[in-house]
């Protein structure tokens, strides 16, 4: 269990809601992935034209619903978006991206704490999308964010986690934020590694939807989420470049 914005949820896996090859493989990945979040994407869904049913099946899933902002490309678009998401859905919660980088999708650092700051100020529980900047991290706090969604590595490549010293370091300043790795995972490994971090959830969508097997897969994921957790709750033993016997002497038989 974890608790983001004072709501308590059942996993520490967020799932996304694009590219799955059919409504009912989503449902299923869903289930079985027993993911407590799902993401939904108010622009490219009212842009599609079948919205209503979509929405109506992401409400169904019986997760609680993270509208986001994906495809916004400034503040202001992003605000609207957000609003429009809230009066969608009927929830605070939103996950902010404003991207800044075609090539990369890389978020736009001055765009997303502008958004952040008005978004907060107008009574959103922001999860901003972001990088592992700690620079922006405390600006993003300093503008009423209480969750960071630092990236894994760009959204969509499944590489992993591509700046371990960075994402690192973002943990270890701030250990009291809720943080979530978000985006760019590929395999239920490098969503181990994230949660032995000390990371509280990952969210992913891509390396889930476009496996052969999107079900397996998305249970893959939650329960490599949970042997990183109790990975991570269980205090790992520091590695060391010298060997230690790990047999005791203590027994050993004596030749004379
Ligand atoms: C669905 C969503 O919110 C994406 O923008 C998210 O960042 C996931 O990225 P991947 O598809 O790389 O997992």
């Amino acid at each position: 269990m974890v608790t983001f914005h004072g709501t308590t949820l059942p996993s520490r896996l967020m799932l996304g809601t694009a590219q799955y090859p059919s409504p009912s493989v989503l449902a299923e990945a869903f289930r079985r992935s027993g993911a407590g979040v799902a993401t939904v994407s108010v622009r490219r869904e009212a842009a599609g034209g079948e919205a209503g049913a979509f929405w109506d099946l992401v409400r169904e899933l019986g997760v609680r619903l993270l509208p986001n902002t994906a495809g916004c490309h400034s503040s202001r678009e992003a605000v609207t978006t957000a609003r429009m998401a809230r009066e969608l859905f009927g929830t605070n919660w939103i996950k902010l991206e404003v991207i800044g980088h075609a090539d990369t999708l890389q978020p736009d650092p001055w765009g997303l704490v502008e958004a952040a700051r008005e978004l907060c100020a107008d009574g959103f529980e922001v999860f901003p999308y972001t990088t592992e900047d700690l620079v922006l991290a405390e600006k993003l706090l300093d503008a009423g964010c209480e969750v960071l969604m630092p990236w894994g590595a760009p959204i969509g490549t499944g590489l992993g986690l591509a700046n371990r010293y960075g994402l690192r370091s973002l943990r270890a300043q701030f250990p009291d934020v809720p943080m979530v790795v978000d985006a760019g995972l590929g395999r239920p490994s490098q969503a181990a590694e994230a949660m032995e971090m000390g990371f509280d959830a990952v969210l992913l969508n891509t390396a889930v939807a476009r496996a052969e097997d999107p079900a397996a897969m998305a249970e893959g994921f939650a329960r490599a989420v949970e042997a990183g957790r109790l990975g991570y709750e269980a205090g790992a033993m520091e590695p060391r470049d010298m060997a230690a016997p790990s047999t005791p002497l203590i027994g050993k038989a004596f030749l004379a």
